[in-house]
C-alpha cells in the first residue's frame, strides 16, 4: 500500500458513542489522558519483553524499552512513543476501530445521557486510548511491529468523528508513537513544566522509564530551550519497593494503572513471601463493581509477572471466580519465565499461592468488617452477591466467607443488609438451634409475609433474603457455626425447638378439634394441593403456602419458570389458621357448593401473599366478585 492508498475507515458505533461520552462527561478529569496513553505504552513494552523471552531478534538490537514524551508548544502538539511491541495493521483495526470488550453494547444502552451520572459509568467501563480526544482534536498514531519489516509500518489518524484513516508508512523504530494535536483551548499541556507534573503525580510507580526533554535555563546557539531526555519517572516496578517508602497516593496511582478503572480502590495489601515460595503481591479492592461483573468471559485475575518481566495480563488461575473482583499484580520468583496458562493449571505452587491468596484477601475483608463497619458496607453493597458463590465453590473457607456474608433480617435495620450471621446467633433464643430464613423478590413483599407471623410473635429473628443467588447459596453453605439453616416456608415449624408444653398442647388441641375441616378443604381442593393441615405459624392471616422440607423454595421456583426451564411440581400444602375468623366463617359453613368456593378463594389468597401467580386468575376474580355482590345486596 502506497501513500496513494490511503484507505478511510468508519468507526463501530459503540466507539462513537463512546467517544462521544468520553468527550463530554470526562472533561473535569482530562489530565487522566496521559495516564492511560503512557499505561498503553508500559503494556506495550510488557507484551515485548516477554515475547523476546522466546525471540530476542524482537528487540531489533534496543532491548532498552522506555516511552519518551515531548511536545512543540507552537504547534500545539504532544507525542508519547513507546519501543513496545507495536501494532500491524489488523491490530490497529481491532483495538483502534472497535471495542472488543464483550457486553460494550448492552453497557452503553443503560446510559442515560446525563453527562454526570454517565460519567461514573464510564469509570466503571474503562477510559482506555479514546481518552486521547478530550484533549485532541486529531490524533495520529503512528505504529510498527516488533520483528516485522520496517515498511509494514502503519498511520492511523483520525478527529474522533466518525471515522479514521489508515495508510502503510515506513517506520524505522519498532513501537508506537502517538501525536496528540490539541485543541485551542488544552494547548496548556504542550508544556514542560504541565507534563513533568502528570508523569510524577501519574507514571511515577510504572517499571519503564518516562523520558521528557530535559529543561534548560537559558536558549542554546539554535535557540531551542530543550536538551537530552531525563527520566522522569522512577521506573521501579512499585510492588518491588518496600511498603514503608510508598504513600498511599502512590498505590491509588498504581491500582488506575493495573486496573483501567478512574475510581480509587477500597483498599489494598502488598506483601512479600519468603521461604517455600517466594513471590510478591499486590492485590487491591476496587470500590465499584465493573460492568462486565456479571459476564463470564469477561478478564479476571491478576497481572502475572515473574521475576519482575510481565508474563500475563488475567492469570485467573490465582484467584477463584468468587474473588474475581480482585484487581493487581503478583510477581513470582519460583515459576519460569516461560510458563504458560496450561502451566499453571496444574502447578503445585500456584495451588499453595492461590490458597494463601485466598486467604489474604478474606482476612482483609474479615478485618475490615470488624474495623470499618461502613467502608465494609461499601463493599458488601458492591461485590456481596459475587463473595456469594463462595461456599459452593470453596468448601474449604465457607466458614470463613459465610462470617462475611450481610443480610436484612426482622431485627434488622428495614431493608438495609446489615446483619451478619454472627450477629444473628448472638441474638438467638435460648434453646433455638436454627437459623431462620425466608426468600423473596424485595425486602417490602418479605417483611409483611405470613410466614413470619409466628416468628414475630416469638421475638425470633429471621433473615430476610432477596438476591437471586441466596437459595442456592444457602443450599451450598448448610450450616454455619453447627446451625443449620431453615426456611420458614418449608416444612411443618419444628415445635419441640420453638415452643414450650403447653402451646404444643394447645396446638395438638387445635388440630383435633380441627379435624373434619381440614377433610373438607382437602376434597374441596382436590388435585390443587396435596395436602391441608392446621398451621401453627399462623397467628393474623388466615392461610399460607408451605412447601416440603426438600423441595425447591416458592422464589427460586418462581425464577426458574420464568426463564422457561421445567421445575419439579413442589409437595403443596395449605395451612389454615382455625382461629382467623374467615376460617371460623368457612368452617361452619354447611353449604358445600359455597364451602368449595370460598375454599378456593383462600386458597388463591395464599398464593398471592407468597407472590406466586395463580393458575386460573380469571376464575378467582370471578368467585370473589360474587362474594362481593352478596355482601352489596
Ligand atoms: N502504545 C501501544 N502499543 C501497542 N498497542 C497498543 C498501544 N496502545 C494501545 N494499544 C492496543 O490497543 C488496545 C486498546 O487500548 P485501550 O487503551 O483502548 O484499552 P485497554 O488498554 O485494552 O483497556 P482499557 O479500556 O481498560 O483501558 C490495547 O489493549 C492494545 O492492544
Amino acid at each position: 500500500m502506497t501513500a496513494a492508498s490511503k484507505e478511510t475507515l468508519g468507526f463501530k458505533t459503540e466507539v462513537k458513542q463512546l467517544l462521544h461520552l468520553m468527550i463530554h462527561s470526562l472533561y473535569s478529569n482530562k489530565e487522566i489522558f496521559l495516564r492511560e496513553l503512557v499505561s498503553n505504552a508500559s503494556d506495550a513494552c510488557d507484551k515485548l519483553r516477554f515475547e523476546a523471552l522466546k525471540n530476542d531478534g524482537l528487540f531489533e538490537g534496543d532491548s532498552e524499552l522506555a516511552v519518551h514524551i515531548d511536545f512543540d508548544a507552537d504547534a500545539g502538539t504532544v507525542t508519547i512513543e513507546d519501543n513496545g511491541i507495536g501494532m500491524n495493521r489488523d491490530d490497529v483495526i481491532n483495538h483502534l476501530g472497535t471495542i472488543a470488550k464483550s457486553g460494550t453494547a448492552e453497557f452503553l444502552s443503560q446510559l442515560s445521557g446525563d453527562d454526570k451520572k454517565d460519567s461514573q459509568l464510564i469509570g466503571q467501563f474503562g477510559v482506555g486510548f479514546y481518552s486521547a480526544f478530550i484533549v485532541a482534536d486529531e490524533v495520529t498514531v503512528e505504529t510498527r511491529r516488533a520483528g516485522e519489516a520496517s515498511g509494514n509500518g502503519v498511520r492511523w489518524q483520525s478527529h474522533g468523528e466518525g471515522e479514521f484513516s489508515l495508510e502503510e508508512i515506513d517506520k524505522e523504530r519498532r513501537g508506537t508513537r502517538i501525536t496528540l494535536h490539541l485543541k485551542d483551548d488544552e494547548k496548556e499541556f504542550a508544556d514542560s513544566f504541565r507534563l513533568r507534573s502528570l508523569i510524577k503525580k501519574y507514571s511515577d510507580h510504572i517499571a519503564v522509564p518516562v523520558f521528557l526533554p530535559q529543561e534548560v535555563n537559558s536558549e542554546d546557539e539554535d535557540g531551542d530551550k530543550k536538551a537530552l531526555p531525563e527520566a522522569v519517572n522512577q521506573a521501579q516496578a512499585m510492588w518491588t519497593r518496600s511498603k514503608s517508602d510508598l504513600s498511599d497516593d502512590d498505590y491509588k496511582e498504581f491500582y488506575k494503572h493495573v486496573s483501567h478503572d478512574w475510581n480509587e480502590p477500597l483498599t489494598w495489601m502488598h506483601n512479600r513471601v519468603e521461604g517455600k515460595l517466594d513471590y510478591t503481591s499486590l492485590l487491591y479492592i476496587p470500590a465499584k463493581a465493573p460492568f462486565d461483573m456479571w459476564n463470564r468471559e469477561a478478564a479476571r485475575g491478576l497481572k502475572l509477572y515473574v521475576q519482575r518481566v510481565f508474563i500475563m495480563d488475567d492469570a485467573e488461575q490465582f484467584l477463584p471466580l468468587y474473588l474475581r473482583f480482585v484487581k493487581g499484580v503478583l510477581d513470582s520468583n519460583d515459576l519460569s519465565l516461560n510458563v504458560s496458562r496450561e502451566i499453571l493449571q496444574q502447578d503445585r505452587q500456584v495451588e499453595s499461592m492461590r490458597s494463601a491468596l485466598v486467604k489474604r484477601v478474606l482476612d482483609t475483608l474479615t478485618k475490615m468488617a470488624k474495623n470499618d463497619a461502613e467502608q465494609y458496607l461499601q463493599f458488601w453493597n458492591e461485590f456481596g452477591a459475587v463473595l456469594k458463590e463462595g461456599p459452593a465453590e470453596d468448601f474449604a473457607n465457607k466458614e470463613k466467607i459465610a462470617a462475611l456474608f450481610r443480610f436484612a433480617s426482622t431485627k434488622g435495620d428495614a431493608s438495609k443488609e446489615v446483619v451478619s450471621l454472627d450477629d444473628y446467633i448472638a441474638r438467638m433464643r435460648e434453646g433455638q438451634n436454627k437459623i431462620y430464613f425466608i426468600t423473596g423478590d424485595s425486602y417490602e413483599s418479605l417483611i409483611s409475609s405470613p410466614h413470619l407471623e409466628y416468628f414475630k410473635n416469638k421475638g425470633i429473628e429471621v433473615l430476610l433474603l432477596t438476591d437471586r443467588v441466596d437459595e442456592w447459596m444457602v443450599s451450598h453453605l448448610n450450616e454455619y457455626s453447627g446451625k443449620s439453616f431453615q426456611d420458614v416456608t418449608k416444612g411443618e415449624l419444628d415445635l419441640d425447638e420453638l415452643a414450650d408444653d403447653s402451646e404444643k398442647e394447645q396446638q395438638k388441641e387445635l388440630e383435633e378439634t380441627h379435624k373434619d375441616l381440614v377433610e373438607r378443604l382437602q376434597a374441596a381442593l382436590e388435585g390443587e394441593v396435596k395436602h391441608v393441615r392446621v398451621s401453627s405459624r399462623l397467628t393474623d392471616s388466615p392461610a399460607c403456602m408451605v412447601v416440603g422440607q426438600f423441595d425447591m423454595g416458592g422464589h427460586l421456583r418462581r425464577m426458574l419458570e420464568a426463564a422457561g426451564q421445567d421445575v419439579p411440581e413442589p409437595d403443596t400444602t395449605l395451612e389454615v389458621n382455625p382461629t382467623h375468623p374467615l376460617i371460623e366463617r368457612l368452617d361452619a359453613e354447611q353449604d358445600e357448593e359455597r364451602f368449595a368456593d370460598l375454599a378456593r378463594i383462600i386458597h388463591a389468597q395464599a398464593q398471592l401473599a407468597e407472590g406466586s401467580q395463580l393458575k386460573q386468575p380469571a376464575d378467582y376474580v370471578a368467585k370473589l366478585n360474587a362474594l362481593l355482590l352478596e355482601l352489596m345486596k
